[in-house]
């Protein structure tokens, strides 16, 4: 096996990692948390697990600062509402791209800090026009929302979908980092759980070829609408 590989950035010490799954629509809603302060963040809550969500931040001694998302979720509606109205003080928090309400409007550039941690926003559009990738540079992590999936991406046929503009923001924001950060996206359906950027630029199918052959690739998916599409996309308030 390559050193590329082996060699991923270790967590500090006082930094907690906790990735959660929702079996219906396949999310990863991450939870990370400065263990000094004790002040965290959320990404990606889902409405259906905000009572396992609480439970969790109680049961470690967090508090909650901000709610957020890496977009504005077709598949499933959020869970920020929810989270801020039990836990006081949480500030819920998207891309002002987005078209959403939050409380907080990110945009690229913009560090979100918890504790001595930060997480840095980079725009990502093309699966929709606000999608952001948080990175955590000394963690050696990125979430990347739908935009990069674990040999994949995020489907570009729906809201403001464009392949093109997917292709570069992977490839300029996300593929661009060092070769051994850690990649966590929003959805997995095959039952893997990280990668790297080191595999993706190997491996991913799509995100090796050509953008002339990706846009082909994507302009052929033929996947069927998510479930609950109707909904989620009309819940624009967080
Ligand atoms: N079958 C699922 C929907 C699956 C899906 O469309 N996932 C999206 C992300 S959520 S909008 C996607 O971009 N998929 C890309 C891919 O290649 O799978 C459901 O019914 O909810």
């Amino acid at each position: 096996m390559s050193k590329m590989y082996r060699e991923e950035v270790p967590f500090t010490k006082d930094f907690l990692f906790r990735q959660m799954f929702d079996l219906d629509s396949s999310t990863y809603t991450y939870l990370l948390a400065d263990t000094s302060t004790r002040d965290c963040v959320i990404i990606d809550p889902v409405l259906e697990n905000v009572k396992r969500d609480i439970q969790i931040i109680n049961d470690i001694s967090l508090n909650l600062k901000y709610a957020m998302n890496t977009h504005m979720h077709a598949d499933h509606i959020t869970g920020s509402g929810l989270l801020k109205k039990n836990l006081p003080g949480c500030k819920s928090l998207i891309s002002k791209s987005s078209g959403a309400k939050a409380d907080v409007y990110v945009e690229a550039g913009d560090m979100i800090e918890f504790g001595r941690h930060r997480l840095e926003v980079r725009s990502t559009p093309g699966h929709t026009n606000g999608c952001v990738t948080y990175v955590c540079q000394e963690q050696g992590i990125a979430f990347t929302g739908d935009a990069l999936l674990i040999r994949g991406c995020g489907r570009t046929d729906f809201q403001e979908g464009d392949a093109a503009t997917l292709y570069d923001s992977v490839h300029t924001q996300i593929l661009s980092l060092p070769d051994n950060f850690k990649l966590y996206p929003a959805h997995d359906y095959k039952g893997l759980t990280v990668t790297t950027v080191g595999e993706e630029k190997k491996y991913n199918p799509r995100l090796t070829r050509s953008k002339e052959e990706f846009i082909h690739i994507m302009d052929n998916l033929n996947l069927s609408y998510p479930k609950k599409i109707g909904k989620s996309i009309l819940c624009l308030s967080f």
